[in-house]
């Protein structure tokens, strides 16, 4: 029988998750996926791949082996409130995508002796193509499934938990990082002429293609860069100018403020 998997909170990353898992066909044979929100009506679209979409909660519970907590941080109390009359340790397995909430968070809430996972995917669920950290814990059996769960959207790594808030700001918002890298890149490149389609599709593919040359050859960034750099060319001039403005500054410097504000997010 496949596995009942219940999204709990079909935002925009509740259904980049519900997305992935209907689009390849190990996974939409695997996993039958229900998602929930108040307002149904905006995901109903998600029925033609073959989802469950209902705002009822504890009907997605009762019939679920792995429910997905992804709603946001001040929610989750409102949603455990209505969960939990049908919660069961001996049936459920708790996963959380929920920024800046811990295990403990959950327990405080659900009550203890559910394996509870944190895990920290990124909106490229929707095309297989996530990062996705999933913090230890000693549920050994419970974690080969969350791992392949999230295995089916993309790539995992399994990490401390008091590395979850790093996960999130590297991975989770690294996402809306490189795509406004990608957003100015394009708006340079219509400066120096090309349509802003054009200079979309270039930016985007040089992202991708910079991307894979890393995750193919295990090479240090640096490494790859060299290759473009020719002595006195245009590349190593542009480089320098856009660290003479910060570049490098401004995006550890962005990614520390962000995880200072993880914090504070409940
Ligand atoms: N967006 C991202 O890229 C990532 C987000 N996260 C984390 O995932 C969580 C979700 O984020 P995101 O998708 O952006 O947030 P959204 O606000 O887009 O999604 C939350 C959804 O939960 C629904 N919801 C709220 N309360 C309930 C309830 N009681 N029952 C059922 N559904 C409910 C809301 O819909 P309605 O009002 O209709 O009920 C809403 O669609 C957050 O905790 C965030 O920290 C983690 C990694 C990446
Ligand atoms: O911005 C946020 O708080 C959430 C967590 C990671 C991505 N989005």
């Amino acid at each position: 029988m496949d596995t009942q998997v219940a999204i709990l909170g079909g935002g925009n990353l509740g259904t980049a998750l519900a997305k992935g898992l209907a689009r390849t066909e190990e996974a939409s044979s695997k996993y039958d996926v229900t998602i929930t929100r108040r307002n149904a009506d905006l995901i109903r679209y998600l029925e033609d791949d073959g989802i469950t979409v209902t705002t009822d909660n504890t009907a997605a519970v009762e019939e679920a082996d792995l429910v997905i907590l992804s709603v946001q941080p001040t929610q989750i109390e409102d949603l455990v409130n209505d969960i939990k009359p049908v919660l069961d340790p001996q049936q459920h397995i708790l996963i959380s995508t929920m920024a800046g909430v811990t295990d403990e968070d959950i327990t405080e809430l659900t009550g203890s002796g559910f394996p509870i996972f944190r895990v920290m995917p990124n909106t490229a669920a929707a095309i297989n193509q996530a990062m996705t950290c999933v913090g230890k814990t000693p549920h050994k059996e419970a974690e080969e499934k969350v791992i392949e769960l999230f295995e089916s959207l993309g790539k995992t790594l399994l990490i401390n938990t008091d590395l979850m808030e790093a996960a999130t700001v590297l991975g989770a918002c690294g996402i809306a990082f490189f795509l406004r890298y990608i957003r100015a890149a394009s708006q340079g490149g219509i400066e120096v002429g090309f349509h802003a389609k054009e200079a979309q599709l270039i930016a985007s593919q040089t992202a991708l293609g910079a991307a894979a040359l890393l995750l193919d050859s295990d090479n240090h960034p640096e490494h790859e860069i060299d290759k473009v750099t020719t002595p006195k060319g245009c590349t190593i001039a542009g480089l320098n100018e856009m660290e003479h403005n910060g570049l490098s500054s401004a995006l550890i410097k962005g990614i520390k403020v962000s995880y200072e504000m993880i914090e504070k997010i409940r």
